[in-house]
């Protein structure tokens, strides 16, 4: 199924008629460039193209008020005056003879979206609208908006589809109060939404954006903050937000449904966001949410105005919607104090919410609350951060990577009579091995696992690495007849100098994982059932569940609190996932690590399997090649002692692995 595109160039008629510095930023411009840049780059051609429409009365209706709905109304017979004098009622917005119109095709944009999404034409898809729409109220339109499209999309799904529970990720910089008014008290609909705060001295300034917002009465623990302080966050800071706040508590809540309230003044050169996350960052923050929902997600543009930095930005979203290969996304250093405070606060104040984030660490000494003066200390952090080292429009940043589709998806090394499954492209040349690596295979394993065919298996092995690592194929299967042989053979033999890296997902019991270098070429990551003794190096990290693999609740934990933020802090060139036989790993767990998975090194996975589990070799095909995976149903609440065990594995690794730090 492929990704919608909604556009309609009607949208960019309409502009600010008179002088306000509050508004100027917000242009025809931002829908053109972006357009431009998908056409430019192919990506629109590969995309379905979906009419816009208006949304009728009773749709705006699901939000905005009678009153508020007639008053627009009236909008396009105003003279200049009356229009001015319209829109001082509200903040930070203007009017214009032909915004009604817009503002009705933006939130019809956006039911569109949600049509083609729910119906099954299409998977995915994004909206380009302006008037944007997560600060507009019941009765007020603000900060550039006019009806409040996403809002109006998850009542709409919910009403017209059945919808049970929507999941509204908001990760323009600015809050959506907008959209939190609406389902502050709604447990069906979960917020999220980070934006820029400074103890509440950013606009909107509302006391509500904090993080202790957590929704109301029966909507308790549906709304989440995540207020950044500072300005000048990373991509380091977004990935720990999204890995140990706003995953866990995802998966946990599993929607049916994503929206995206996709604002692009989040990336680097915004002069409202003034962050420094570079456009390819929405490459993964789009990425980490395609597996939920069995893949339903629907991005709706709000705001972004570095034209520059915009257009990257959609590009980038647009290609992971069409499932292009993720871009890796080097040297990240972890969260910075003021980002692990931030965290640190949200998480504790929805751990009595989530199971998921039971054993979250309480609040940081520090209040950091709006209640909280600026201190001295802040204040000299601020000057220390001074004014060239913020990312303003002067701010230049590299292209985003090229993120070329390799000629074959996936393909696999199978015996010659286990038949491939469908969409995999079977390996079955394979050069000749050396003489001497045959002989060290030989008499490595004296087991039979490397007899005449045993040599061939590992001949095409090695060839599909090579394969891999030249970006001529993605992603690979492989049976063979003992998986930890194997996997010692491609850690030990891995001479290509194309890959520095390799990260090694063991999932099950080990049997002899004596081979671990302490070099940082591989790094180990082993789940399974077995009490581990002390972990033995930085780069061997060994996560117990005390129900073992098929506990998918304490699986899925360690994959976002562990593996995710580990995973982009090490930046592997190859991912080696080896499935230990009677792992007991449930299957739609092992597509949701498969599909996560393909986050790094350029989503090369290579899938180690025995030979007497090929049974799961189709679940497995279906992830590799892009399928989204299956929710994970009716999540158990975690073991306490695996949820606590994680937490201090955290603690204790997070001196190495920046990326693992939830405390200050
Ligand atoms: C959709 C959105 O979230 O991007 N709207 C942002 C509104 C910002 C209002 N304040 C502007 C002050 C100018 N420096
Ligand atoms: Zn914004």
């Amino acid at each position: 199924m492929g990704t919608a595109l909604l556009y309609d160039e009607e949208m960019t008629k309409y502009k600010l008629l008179w002088v306000d510095p509050a508004c100027k930023i917000e242009v025809p411009e931002r829908l053109i460039v972006s357009y431009e840049a998908l056409v430019r780059s192919g990506l629109s051609d590969r995309c379905i193209s979906i009419p816009a429409r208006e949304a009728s009365d009773s749709e705006i209706l699901l939000v905005h008020s009678e009153l508020y709905l007639e008053a627009v109304k009236k909008t396009p017979y105003m003279t200049l005056e009356d229009l001015k004098e319209f829109t001082l009622q509200f903040g930070d917005v203007y009017f214009h003879p032909n915004i009604y119109h817009c503002a009705k095709l933006a939130s019809g944009s956006a039911l569109q979206l949600v049509d083609s999404v729910m119906t099954g034409k299409v998977r995915n898809g994004i909206a380009l609208v302006r008037p944007p729409g997560h600060h507009s109220m019941h009765g007020a339109a603000n900060g550039f908006c006019v009806f409040n499209n996403v809002a109006i999309a998850a009542r709409y799904a919910k009403q017209k589809y059945g919808v049970k529970r929507v999941l509204i990720v908001d990760w323009d910089i600015h809050h959506g109060q907008g959209v939190q008014y609406c389902f502050e008290d709604d447990p069906s609909v979960l917020y999220f939404s980070w934006h820029r705060y400074e103890h509440q001295n950013f606009w909107p300034n509302l006391r509500e954006s904090d993080y202790d917002s957590v929704g109301k009465e029966s909507g308790a623990g549906f709304n989440i903050n995540v207020p950044w302080n500072n300005v000048g966050m990373e991509n380091s800071d977004y990935l720990s937000v999204f890995c140990h706040v706003l995953l866990p508590v995802a998966y946990e809540f599993c929607p049916d449904l994503v929206l995206v309230c996709a604002g692009f003044d989040s990336a680097i050169g915004d002069p409202e966001g003034e962050m420094c996350a570079t456009p390819d960052i929405f490459a993964h923050l789009t990425h980490l949410l395609m597996n939920l929902a069995g893949g339903k997600l629907c991005a709706v543009l709000e705001g972004g105005y570095n034209l520059t930095s915009l257009a990257q930005s959609v590009c980038q979203t647009v290609q992971t919607l069409l499932g292009d290969p993720l871009p890796q996304l080097a040297n990240l250093r972890g969260p910075c104090k003021s980002a692990i405070e931030s965290l640190q606060c949200a998480r504790s104040a929805h751990r009595r919410y989530w199971s998921f984030l039971k054993h979250a660490a309480d609040p940081p000494m520090t209040d950091i609350s709006t209640k909280h003066v600026k201190s001295a200390m802040e204040e000299e952090e601020k000057t220390e951060m001074a004014e060239e080292e913020r990312c303003t429009e002067g701010k230049v940043w590299p292209e985003p990577p090229e993120r070329l589709c390799p000629p074959v998806c996936s393909a696999s090394v199978l015996p010659d009579d286990v038949a491939c499954p469908d969409g995999l492209k079977r390996l079955s040349s394979s050069k000749d091995l050396e003489p001497l690596l045959v002989s060290k295979l030989k008499n490595r394993f004296r087991t039979a696992a490397v007899d005449g065919d045993g040599v061939t298996t590992f001949s095409r092995l090695y060839t599909l690495i090579e394969k891999l690592v030249v970006n001529e194929i993605r992603n690979g299967l492989v049976l063979v007849p003992d998986v930890a042989a194997a996997m010692m053979c491609v850690v030990q033999d891995l001479t290509s100098d194309l890959v520095k890296r390799v990260l090694v997902v063991c999932v099950g019991k080990e049997k002899e994982l004596d081979y671990i270098t302490t070099d940082g070429k591989v790094l180990v990551v082993q789940i399974s059932s077995e009490d581990s003794e002390e972990q033995r190096s930085k780069y061997y990290i060994p996560v117990c569940l005390k129900k073992g693999c098929s506990d998918t609740s304490g699986f899925i934990q360690a994959v976002l609190g562990l593996l995710l933020p580990l995973g982009y802090e090490y930046n592997p060139d190859l991912v080696l996932l080896v499935r230990m036989p009677g792992s007991g790993v449930v299957d739609s767990m092992w597509q949701q690590l498969i599909g996560l998975l393909q986050g790094f090194a350029k989503g090369h996975t290579l899938v180690l399997m025995q030979v007497n589990e090929k049974a799961c070799m189709g679940s497995t095909a279906s992830a590799l090649l892009g399928h989204p995976a299956p929710p994970l149903q009716d999540l158990q609440t975690p073991f306490p002692e695996d949820g606590d065990a994680l937490e201090r594995l955290r603690e204790r690794l997070q001196a190495d692995w920046k990326m693992l730090q939830t405390t200050s």
